[in-house]
């Protein structure tokens, strides 16, 4: 499972730098625009420049409305200043088709400037509370439309969780359907260390945290630290190991 780690900022990216060790993505975010805001493309292009050249910079492309062609402009800034995965929270769609004429001209916009990068499709397991389309559709979503992932984030960030609003046999069927199709499978949402066991017996593909690794657990407040991804990725090598050795679950 690879850890992608969700900084605001350059000097919290820089932080980011600091435990690159210990994390696989650095996923450039504004949570003050919402769960999956978009950043300046200036700050994408600086957090680029600033974690080492071999972790991949992702960029959220924000909470988008049912816009295709506002969406794919923004995907291509995106792409254009560094980032090679592009994540666009489906956040307006009410309907698979809605999500899916998105996130075509999202693919496409991105495709052709980078073939290379990686598109991720993103839905919301608390997507009942904002009328948006379920999350159990976004493997569907991401494969008809030529992405690369499927993800599930929480769209509003009040304690409560991805399994709070997906309980982990539902992520397991997200994540079946989502390596049917050949893609990966992202899962987010106010994850904490105790997550990671079904996360990791799922076959969750890349685990996507903010608040976690943030001092107090504040995804807001708090800054990234590095000793605090340091331990979450100890806590998923733990769990790894026992999913390879057979070790019976305690959670
Ligand atoms: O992409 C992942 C998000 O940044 C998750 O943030 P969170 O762990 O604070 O919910």
């Amino acid at each position: 499972m690879l850890l992608l780690i969700s900084p605001d900022s350059v000097e919290e990216a820089l932080d980011c730098a600091k435990a690159a060790e210990h994390l696989d993505i650095v996923d450039v975010k504004k949570p003050d625009e919402g769960s999956l805001g978009a950043n300046f493309p200036w700050v994408i292009r600086e957090i680029r420049d600033a974690v080492p050249a071999d972790k991949p910079v992702s960029a959220t492309v924000g909470d988008v409305p049912y816009k295709p062609g506002t969406v794919a402009q923004a995907a291509l800034g995106a792409v254009v200043s560094g980032a090679t995965y592009i994540k666009v929270g489906l956040y307006g769609c009410t309907t698979p088709e809605q999500g899916i004429e998105v996130m075509r001209a999202v693919v496409r916009a991105v495709k052709d400037h980078r073939p290379e990068a990686l598109v991720v499709a993103s839905g919301y397991a608390d997507a009942h509370r904002i009328g948006c389309v379920n999350p159990l559709a976004l493997p569907d979503i991401a494969a008809r439309s030529g992405a690369d992932a499927a993800m599930l984030d929480t769209a509003v960030k009040d304690g409560t969780g991805l399994f709070d609003h997906v309980a982990p046999d539902a992520c397991a069927e997200f994540v079946r359907l989502a390596h049917a199709s050949g893609l990966l499978a992202a899962l987010a949402g106010s994850v904490k260390q105790s997550d990671l066991g079904p996360l990791t017996r799922i076959g969750t593909d890349i685990v996507g945290v903010r608040g976690a690794v943030c001092e107090g657990g504040d995804r807001n407040a708090g800054r990234i630290r590095p000793h605090l991804v340091a331990a979450f990725r100890a806590e998923m090598d733990r769990q790894a190991w026992e999913h390879a050795a057979g070790v019976p679950a305690v959670n």
